[in-house]
C-alpha cells in the first residue's frame, strides 16, 4: 500500500469499542510490515495516551492525539495534522488512525474525505465477540458501539466464545451487511461472511459530537500496587467501569507491568525495558459510581504508599 497512480496517499481508519484490539491489530500489521515512512496517529480518550506506548513504532513518523476524543473536540487537529503532513517534503506514503474506543469513525472518514490528496482505503472495526451480547443489551454503549461497526468496511472479531460464532457474527451482519466480516482467532479460514450485494438500507447511527455520558480518570500510582486488591477493586465497578489500562508495579513482583482491563479480563504483562511513570487510566460512564470507584482507587493508592 503506497500512493496511488494519482498520487493519493491510502488513509486506513482503526476503530473498535474500547479495548476491541485495535493497538493490538496495529502492531500486528507494523509487524508484517507498512509502508516505509507510514504516518501513525493515535488518539485516547483521556490526558494521558497510553495507546502511543503501545504501539511498536519506532519512528518519529507517530503523533498521538490525547485529552478528547478525535472524532469531535478534535475534529479539527486532526484536520489540520493531516494537511501537515501532506505538506511535509517527504510525504508519508501510508496513514494509519487509531481512534480512540468512543469515536465515530464515520467522523473521521468525513475529514479524508475533503483533502484531495488521500484516499479511503478502508475502515476497520475490531470487535471483542465476548462483548457483543452486553454491548447490544446496554442502551449507553449500543449506539457508540452500532455506529463503529456501521462505519466498517471490515469487521474484524476476536475472543469470540466457542459454539456462539454464527448466532454472533448473524449480529453483527444484522448491523452491517455489506461489510467483510473476520474472525480472528481462526488462523488461515478467517472469513465468515462477505460483502454482501444487497442494497444498503441501513440505519444511520451517529454518535452525539460531545460523546456526554463518558469520563476517562487517570490515576499517579506511584507504590508497587496489591494486584489482586487492584482486580477486585475495579472488577466489583464493571457495571460503570469499561476499560482499564496502565504502566504500574507490582507488590509481589519487582518489574514495571502493563496492566489491562477489557471486557471481564484481567491482563498482566511485563513491561520490561520500559521505565517511566506509573499511571492507572480509567474509562467508563461519568456520574456517582464512577467517582466512588475513582475515590477508591485513590485510597488504595494512598495505603499502599511506603511509611
Ligand atoms: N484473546 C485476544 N485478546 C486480545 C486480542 N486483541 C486484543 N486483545 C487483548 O485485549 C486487551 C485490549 O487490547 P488493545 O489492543 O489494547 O485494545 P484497544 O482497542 O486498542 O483498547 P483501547 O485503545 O483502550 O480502546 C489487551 O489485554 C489485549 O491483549 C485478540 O485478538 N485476542
Amino acid at each position: 500500500m503506497s500512493p496511488n497512480s494519482h498520487g493519493k496517499v491510502p488513509l486506513t481508519v482503526i476503530g473498535g469499542f474500547l479495548g476491541a484490539g485495535k493497538s493490538s491489530y496495529l502492531n500486528g500489521l507494523i509487524h508484517r510490515g507498512i509502508p516505509e515512512q507510514s504516518l501513525i496517529i493515535v488518539n485516547d480518550f483521556g490526558d494521558i495516551n497510553i495507546d502511543v506506548e503501545l504501539i511498536e513504532y519506532h519512528n518519529d513518523r507517530m503523533l498521538q492525539l490525547s485529552n478528547g476524543c478525535i472524532c469531535c473536540t478534535l475534529g479539527g487537529t486532526l484536520a489540520e495534522r493531516l494537511a501537515k503532513a501532506m505538506r511535509l517534503h517527504s510525504r508519508p506514503r501510508a496513514i494509519f488512525i487509531e481512534t480512540s474506543g468512543i469515536a465515530d469513525p464515520a467522523r473521521i472518514v468525513d475529514i479524508a474525505k475533503v483533502s484531495a490528496r488521500l484516499e479511503l482505503a478502508e475502515v476497520v472495526c475490531l470487535v471483542d465477540g465476548g462483548q457483543i451480547m452486553r454491548y447490544q443489551a446496554d442502551r449507553f454503549i449500543e449506539e457508540t458501539w452500532c455506529a463503529q461497526l456501521h462505519a466498517a468496511t471490515r469487521i474484524l472479531v476476536n475472543r469470540l466464545p466457542c459454539g456462539e460464532e454464527e448466532r454472533l457474527i448473524q449480529r453483527l451482519r444484522d448491523i452491517n451487511p455489506t461489510a467483510r466480516i473476520e474472525n480472528m482467532d481462526r488462523q488461515g479460514a478467517g472469513l465468515m461472511s462477505s460483502r454482501s450485494a444487497a442494497v444498503d438500507t441501513r440505519p444511520r447511527y451517529r454518535i452525539p459530537v460531545a460523546a456526554g455520558g463518558w469520563k476517562s480518570v487517570s490515576l499517579s500510582m506511584h507504590s508497587p500496587i496489591d494486584a489482586k486488591r487492584l482486580q477486585d477493586l475495579l472488577l466489583g465497578f464493571r457495571d460503570v467501569l469499561l476499560r482499564a489500562k496502565g504502566f504500574l508495579h507490582r507488590q509481589d513482583c519487582s518489574s514495571r507491568y502493563l496492566f489491562q482491563l477489557s471486557g471481564e479480563r484481567v491482563n498482566w504483562q511485563p513491561a520490561s525495558g520500559k521505565s517511566g511513570s506509573c499511571r492507572l487510566v480509567c474509562i467508563g460512564r461519568s456520574g456517582e459510581r464512577f467517582d466512588r470507584l475513582v475515590t477508591e482507587l485513590q485510597d488504595l493508592a494512598r495505603s499502599e504508599r511506603p511509611h
